[in-house]
């Protein structure tokens, strides 16, 4: 489930070719790989077009259509823009004529049940030519199933943006990994339904997607004689009169996900609400210039949350200033997400911007933001030595050490106050519950998606709220526990 630059995939085939790996048998491995994994979607009676460019997205069209061809379907080979202009597909379409096959005219008066884009994938460069309009606004008007091979074409494969006349694909079927606008907005609407498509490459990238058998593999059991100071003891700054209940949320959620202790500091009037949902934490009722001035030698806390439910001022910024010299795992949410430097030490730092959020901090609008999760995310991570999670569709995680991951799960029914602060107290007991910072991050980020998804399998989407997260957790938890 790797994720792939472009210049990445150009990058590899090159090393491929040099190691004796030439690009007309990667080419082969594509065709007869998209081959294998469209064959499922086809029948025999149905009449399929594939449009193959100029280059080598073009050229894995060419041994498709020789694999479909000698599977008995009846498959139309046309090249809108021309034929071929690269050595490798050129030998392919070569091998293909002398098979027997025939290369078509296009015939706008033919009509088509699948159509296959070969069009464009990696090479494309934006936004279309003129030619290649025409004949995509014919191609739409067919309301065939569309399919395409690699990228759908119109859109850019590193970023999210997308040609006003791009091809929205039912399916597409990436080459050896998926590319960054799978991933970003709006070109991810573009995709339809991704499957990955191995072409024998070795697997080999800083970026990729975070899976179910991930969280399996790294899900820490606990040892029998386990007790509860092994688990941290967290403290919670959180929740004001005005927002009580984004403490009680992170709060309860933070338990519920296994941390040992946790103290909230929020105000009295907060406390009564927080109390009765989560009898299991300890109140401190401190300004944040107390806090700053004892508290933290008294207790000893092991990790820290802040935000949640806090406006940003100049009293808390100073209060984070002095937890980031503590040297302990701390969260940054909402209130306390501002722009700042970073100290570089050992302990993680996490942040937990949504767009709008980390419009603000890198003065982005926050279009800009969504085109670009991915790359800006990893800048902010390694230039800043902090975890950057930007949350929202396919949520981005990236870390200061340049990797990075991308969160499938969840859906619009976290979109609703209190989601977020839900996170912030699961990552806060993560962080304590695994040794693995990665994982530990991960597997709160994927976890708190499952919830809403497994809500959605039952129930409708409008209807979830944030306290679900409490009874949601034990069980899919549970899921994950090794026999
Ligand atoms: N390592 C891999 O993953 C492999 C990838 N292959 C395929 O090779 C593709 C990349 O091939 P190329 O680098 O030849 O690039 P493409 O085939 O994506 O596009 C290049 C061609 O499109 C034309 N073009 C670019 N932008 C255009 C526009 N806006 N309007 C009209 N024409 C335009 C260029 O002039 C050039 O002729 C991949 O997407 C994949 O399908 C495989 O064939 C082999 C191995
Ligand atoms: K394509």
């Amino acid at each position: 489930m790797y994720i792939y630059t472009s210049e990445q995939i150009k990058a590899a085939d090159q090393l491929a070719e040099k190691r004796g790996m030439s690009t007309f048998s990667l080419m082969e491995n594509a065709g007869c790989g998209l081959y294998h994994a469209i064959c499922p979607y086809l029948s025999t009676n149905q009449k399929l077009l594939i449009a193959s460019g100029k280059g080598n997205n073009g050229g894995d069209g060419i041994v498709l259509a020789r694999y479909l061809k000698m599977a008995g379907f009846e498959v139309d080979l046309i090249f809108p823009l021309g034929e071929p202009k690269t050595g490798v597909a050129k030998q392919h379409l070569h091998y293909y004529e002398q098979c027997g096959f025939p290369v078509e005219e296009w015939n706008p008066n033919q009509t088509y049940d699948v159509i296959v884009d070969a069009l464009l994938g990696v090479g494309a460069i934006l936004p279309l030519q003129e030619s290649l309009v025409e004949w995509i606004k014919w191609m739409k008007s067919m309301k065939a199933t569309i399919i395409s091979i690699d990228v759908p074409t119109g859109i850019s494969s590193n970023s999210g943006v997308v040609d006003q006349n791009a091809i929205k694909a039912d399916y597409t079927f990436s080459l050896h990994g998926y590319k960054p606008s799978r991933f970003l907005f709006p070109s991810s609407h573009f995709y339809g339904q991704v499957e990955v498509v191995d072409i024998g490459l070795p697997q080999k990238s800083n970026w990729r997607v975070w899976t179910e058998k991930d969280v399996q593999k790294s899900w820490v059991k606990r040892e029998t004689n386990a007790h509860k100071g092994l688990f941290g003891t967290g403290l919670l700054i959180a929740g004001s009169h005005e927002m009580p209940g984004s403490a009680a949320l992170a709060a309860s959620s933070a338990m519920r996900f296994g941390i040992g202790k946790l103290t909230v500091n929020t105000t009295q009037h907060a406390s009564a609400i927080i109390g009765p949902i989560v009898p299991e934490v300890t109140f401190l009722y401190h300004t944040y210039e107390e806090l700053v001035r004892s508290e933290w030698k008294n207790r000893r806390f092991t990790c820290a949350a802040i935000g949640p439910g806090l406006d940003p001022t100049d009293d808390l910024e100073k209060l984070v200033t002095y937890l980031l010299k503590q040297n302990v795992p701390l969260i940054l949410d909402a209130g306390a997400i501002q722009s700042r430097s970073y100290p570089r030490g050992e302990k993680p730092i996490i942040l937990t911007p949504h767009p709008g959020e980390f419009s603000r901090l890198l003065q982005l609008s926050t279009k800009e933001i969504q085109e670009n999760r991915i790359e800006l995310a990893s800048e902010y991570a390694v230039t800043h030595h902090v975890i950057l999670i930007l949350k929202g569709e396919y949520t981005v995680i990236a870390f200061p050490d340049g990797t990075g991951y991308i969160n499938t799960t969840g859906n619009a029914s976290l979109a609703k106050g209190g989601s977020g602060d839900a996170l912030t107290g699961m990552l806060l007991a993560s962080i304590e519950g695994n040794d693995c910072v990665k994982a530990a991050v991960l597997n709160a980020v994927y976890i708190h998606g499952v919830c809403s998804d497994e809500w959605v399998r039952k129930y409708s989407e409008h209807t979830f709220v944030s306290s679900d997260f409490s009874s949601l957790l034990p069980m899919i938890c549970k899921s994950f526990e090794k026999e």
